[in-house]
Parts: C-alpha cells; structure tokens; sequence
C-alpha cells in the first residue's frame, strides 16, 4: 500500500510544488487547504494510512500552529513548515512534539522536506540504542527518536547496553553517556567497537561534563560524533541524520563495489570474500561449479548485443533464485559460479543437473523473439589446493563439456 501524506497548506504555489515532489518519492499526497478541510479528510481515514503530516504553521483558519496540534493529536509524524523568523514562534514550534521545522524562506526547503519524507520512511527499520543512566534524559532522547520513526531501545548502564546489542541484531546507532554508574561510556565504546567497526555502528557520545578534552577521548576512543549537554532539538536530529545517512552511504558504496552492475549478482571480489569467510568454518564438504553459457557470441551476433544483455540478466534471475541457499556470482562474461558447503557431492550434482534442465527449457522472449538457450557446466568437489584448486578442476571439466558437445554437468 502507497503510504499518504497529509498536506496542511493554503499556499498553492507550495501546495503544488509539494505534490509533485511527495509523488516523485512514490508516496500519496492529501492535499487540504485549511485545518477544517484536513479534520473532514482525516476523519474518514486511519492514521496508519499516513508516514506523517507536513503542515504550515500559520493558515486562515488556524493562524497561530492550530494544525500542527490537531495532527500530533492524530498521532501523525508531524514536519512544520513556516515563513515566520520570529524567535518566539520557532521556540513554541518546537515545544511540540514535531519531527522538524522547516523555514519556508530556505531555498533548500523543498530538498530538505525530500529527504525528511525518505528519512521517516527508511528509519522505520533502523534500531538506535540510547544508553544513559538517567531516566528522564533517557525517555526524553528515545521519544525525540520515535518521532522520527526510529525503533527505539534503551539501556541505563553499559552492561545492559551491551546485552542489548547481543540481543538485537538492527542497532545501526548508539548514543552513549559517559559518566555513568559501573562502565564509563568510553569503556563501553572501547568494548564495542571490538565486535562492531565504523562501518556497521555509528557511535555518538553525550556528556554534560564541562571537559573540553571529552569530545577528542570519545573519538580517538571510537565515537563517531559527540553532543554536549544539554543540546537543542535541531542539533539532536542533525547530528543523528547525519550518522545514520553515513552508515547508509558505506552500505550503498558496499553494495556496488560488491556487485555486478549488469545483473545486480554477486561480482567476482565479492565471491571470493563470501567463500574465504565460510572456508574459515572448515566445511566438511565443499564442491564448485562453473556454468557457462553455450554459443553465447551467436545470440550477440545474432540478435543484438542488447539482446545479449537481457539474456544474461534472466539467466541471473534464475541463478540468483536456484542458489539463493548458497554463494553464486557472476564471474564476468558468460560465466557464473557457485560454490557449496557441508553438502553432499552427489545432491549439488543433483541440483547443478536440475539447473542445466531448467535453462535448457527456459523460453527468453526478446523483442517479440523466442530464444533458447543451454549451458555447460563443470563441476568439482576436489579441494587439495584451496578455492583456486577447485577453479581450476571446475574450469577443466567445463573444458569438457563444452568438448563433449555442451549443454550437459561434467564432474570429478
Ligand atoms: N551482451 C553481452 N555479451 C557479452 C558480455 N560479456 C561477454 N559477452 C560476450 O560473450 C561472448 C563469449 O563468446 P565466446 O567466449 O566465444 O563463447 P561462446 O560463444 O559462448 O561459445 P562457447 O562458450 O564455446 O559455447 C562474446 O561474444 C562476448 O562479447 C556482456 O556483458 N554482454
């Protein structure tokens, strides 16, 4: 189901351009130009429908943030757009329970309400841990992060902290205090970053302490970013943004570094990495197979190079969804690999054979074209000269089957 946004606005030159950019982030908006208006709508919807509301501060018929009540009152993530600069506005704006301000003198507004609308959305799925002995400070900085959809835990010592993160696999953020009774912050920072690197956690560490060598300690100790106390709502909300865009950034350019940007499976450097980790678990029984699409060159110069392309991309489908219980890559050109673990030589031969049987059958439709296509396959569980011995059995025995006429498993 699309999610809806609620719009609040009576200027239509901010309403229509607030439409366009909700719809491009594939969500759906409500627009509504006066709190009456918003109250009818809203009346015959369920909150659930909605990622949140964004409402201007100040319309006709509620001119002083009436709105932006009635939508945290509807238990909607709340995001305030205003044209006011007064102070005194800006400060009871943010005595509510909003997810943020936006000022509509900003040409930025429109980018910033984009990424605010994705952010609500992905942190959904985010865990951020808060470890802080107390607990007001504690409940006041979980409820800042559930307003902006984070799933929360909490923690008011390190142990516990640290039993939590043994506990619960989704924490890509901690903010941790340091003074705190048993284990310091900084200990328990030490502690963690030996299981998790900076990669996979963000770290930020509070204190009220008036130290100014406290933030260099937290760092060079492990944190990536470091809040004094007591902090304004905005710093709070940049600062953890921030952090979890960053974890979010090394994932994307993980994730592409790690892939085959034609088909989306698994590159070459990256199969190497997955099998060096299993082998590291002393399998009982391994076995690898190179598959190997047969005439592959006739289909290019046959139908086209594009053609080409989208042929390799389906097989990698069925790749993907044959040995999603194992590791499979694409190798480069025409090539996949796949590599078993702890199973038995005679089942992958099995599966290797039914895989063989599957593209054999398998029907292509390319610009109103049937094409069929086979593919070789070499196969070996010899495993004296570790994953480049067993390349190179594999590769002898694909050597064969493509000698032997194609489309058919070779094996040890
Ligand atoms: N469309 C497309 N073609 C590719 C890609 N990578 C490699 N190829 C083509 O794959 C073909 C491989 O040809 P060959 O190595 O001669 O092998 P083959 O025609 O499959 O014949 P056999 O392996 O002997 O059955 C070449 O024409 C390459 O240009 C790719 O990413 N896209």
């Amino acid at each position: 189901m699309q999610l809806k946004v609620l719009i609040v606005e009576d200027n239509y030159i901010n309403m229509e351009l607030m439409r366009s950019l909700i719809q491009e982030a594939g969500l759906t908006p409500i627009c509504t130009g006066s709190l009456f208006e918003a109250q009818q709508v809203f009346s015959n919807s369920a909150p659930e429908e909605f990622l949140c509301a964004v409402v201007d501060y100040c319309i006709p018929d509620a001119p002083s943030g009436e709105a932006i009540d009635f939508a945290i009152e509807s238990f909607l993530p709340t995001i305030v757009i205003t044209a006011s600069q007064d102070d005194e506005v800006r400060i009871n704006i943010l005595k509510k329970n909003i997810v943020d301000y936006i000022s509509k003198e900003s040409n930025q507004m429109f980018e910033y309400l984009t990424r605010l609308l994705a952010r609500l959305d992905k942190n959904k799925k985010v865990g951020v841990l808060v470890v802080e002995d107390s607990r007001i400070q504690r409940s006041a900085m979980t409820s800042l992060l559930r307003r902006h959809n984070f799933i929360t835990f909490e923690a008011a010592n390190a142990e516990q902290g640290l039993q939590v993160f043994k506990e619960h696999s989704n924490i890509k953020l901690a903010i941790i205090d340091e003074n705190m009774p048993g284990m310091s912050g900084i200990q328990m920072i030490a502690k963690l970053r030996e299981t998790y690197n900076e990669e996979d956690l963000g770290i930020i560490g509070i204190s009220g302490e008036e130290n100014t060598g406290l933030p260099a300690r937290f760092i060079r100790g492990g944190a990536n970013d470091y809040m004094h106390k007591p902090y304004s709502h905005e710093e709070f909300f940049c600062r953890v943004l921030q952090n979890v865009e960053r974890l979010e950034n090394i994932e994307t350019i993980r994730r592409v570094a790690n892939s085959d940007f034609l088909t989306g499976l698994p590159n070459r450097r990256h199969f190497f990495t997955q099998v060096e980790t299993i082998q590291k678990t002393e399998p009982e029984q391994q076995s690898l197979a190179i598959i190997d699409i047969d005439h592959f060159k006739n289909i290019n110069d046959t139908y086209g190079h594009d053609c080409g392309d989208y042929a390799l991309k389906e097989l990698a489908v069925i790749v993907a969804d044959y040995f999603s219980d194992y590791s499979a890559a694409r190798f480069g050109g025409e090539e996949f690999c796949v590599y078993f673990a702890n199973v038995e030589h005679q089942k992958v031969w099995q599966v290797m054979e039914a895989f063989r049987q599957t593209i054999e059958q398998k029907e292509l439709i390319f610009e109103k074209q049937s094409i069929k296509c086979t593919v070789s396959i070499g196969l070996t569980s010899y495993t004296e000269e570790g994953i480049n011995g067993m390349l190179k059995s594999a590769d002898k025995h694909l050597y064969t089957a493509k000698n032997n006429g194609r489309n058919q498993v070779v094996t040890d």
